[in-house]
């Protein structure tokens, strides 16, 4: 009989390993040669990982996942697997739209496992956007993904590394579509989800959230565009009302990344993409963590790409894996709230 003490000490968190000719497999391969205190559970073709890990010449055990048995910790070089199968040979840096499907597949399992309980967090490889777009599945991300198949309208993109945190109000658009994604709902409610979740996962009672302008020195006056004017600031000026978290801005985007703000900001609010994205990653690239918020579980990613010149090269970094599994493992771990309610 299930012994409900044991379920409880140790957490079983899904990985999907990502886009199979990418580095997904590779760092997957390498993290897993640490000792884990929770049963990762990959889901992947287990000869994709087998051959990988003959390639990059590391030892690789794979255990058969079973739902019914409790969770134990992963010893070194040692992981549980949930088949899911390609349907053509992959090879390492070579994209085949035939396996489009299949990285979709992963994502679909790994979340329906997540959203029933069966998983306490869901920790995302790298996938290749094109390739499944090529395949006529539109797919601008994971976070767009995620938020569709799980019924929510609106989640946040957040990175983080140990220098400071960056979220994002508009996700992966053509810029030409940004200015009309900006409005007063989704700015309230990024900065809803973004305050809850801060609370809820890493037990900041009031966060600071320093935002951004959008356009060069935050529209100058309206001398260089009216997005402040008009939508951000008067959206702040409501918002700010709320006593449950605390507001500065708009910053100008060129400016809010100096220590003197950051070092004072829970998280920095950027506009989109490309605002704060880079400034995260030149500040740690190898170190950084993807955190979708507001899905009804936790998600976590690697802050990085396919890097298909790296793929089977043994050359791929695992640092940002190993940051996403960690992360997770401490959201599920602190997780104070129950959901957060638009
Ligand atoms: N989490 C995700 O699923 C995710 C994140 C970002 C980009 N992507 C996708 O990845 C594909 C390639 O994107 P890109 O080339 O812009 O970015 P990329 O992150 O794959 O590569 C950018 C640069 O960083 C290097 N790099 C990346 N990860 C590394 C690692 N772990 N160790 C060492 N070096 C590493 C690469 O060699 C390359 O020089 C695109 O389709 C993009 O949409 C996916
Ligand atoms: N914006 C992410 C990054 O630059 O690292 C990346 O494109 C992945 O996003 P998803 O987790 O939504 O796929």
């Amino acid at each position: 009989m299930k012994n409900t003490k044991d379920i409880q000490k140790y957490k079983r968190i899904i990985i999907t390993a990502g886009e199979p000719a990418g580095i997904g497999p590779d760092i997957l391969i390498m993290s897993a040669q640490k000792k884990w205190p929770v049963e990762l559970v990959i889901c992947a073709d287990p000869n994709l990982l087998l051959d990988r890990a003959k390639i990059i010449n590391l030892p690789l055990k794979l255990r058969s996942y079973y739902p019914k048995k409790n969770p134990f910790p992963c010893k070194p070089g040692e992981i549980s697997i949930l088949p899911s199968l390609l349907s053509q040979n992959s090879i390492p840096g070579q994209l085949n739209i035939k396996n489009s499907r299949y990285v979709i597949n992963t994502l679909t399992r790994a979340t329906h496992g997540c959203i029933t309980g069966e998983f306490a967090a869901l920790v995302t490889g790298p996938v290749h956007k094109a390739i499944i777009n090529k395949y006529n599945i539109f797919f601008q991300g994971h976070t767009e993904f995620l938020s569709k198949i799980s019924n929510c309208s609106k989640t946040v993109m957040m990175l983080s590394n140990n220098k400071f945190r960056v979220a994002l109000v508009t996700t992966h658009i053509p810029i030409a579509s940004i200015t009309k994604s900006i409005n007063h709902k989704t700015l309230s409610e990024t900065i809803h989800i973004l305050s809850e979740s801060l609370k809820k996962y890493f037990g900041i009672l009031r966060p600071k959230i320093y935002v951004c302008g959008l356009n060069p020195h935050s529209g100058e006056s309206g001398y260089l565009g009216r997005e402040e004017i008009e939508i951000i600031i008067p959206t702040l000026n409501i918002l700010r009302k709320n006593k449950n978290y605390q507001i500065l801005g708009p910053i100008p985007a060129d400016t809010i990344f100096q220590p003197k703000y950051l070092k004072h900001a829970d998280v920095i609010l950027a506009m989109y993409h490309d605002q704060g994205l880079p400034v995260l990653k030149y500040s740690g690239f190898n170190t950084s963590v993807n955190i979708t918020l507001g899905l009804p579980f936790i998600r976590t990613s690697v802050a990085h790409g396919t890097a298909l010149e790296l793929s089977g090269s043994g050359k791929a970094l695992p640092n940002s894996m190993i940051t996403a599994i960690n992360v997770a493992i401490n959201m599920s771990n602190n997780c104070m709230y129950e959901k957060i309610i638009l």
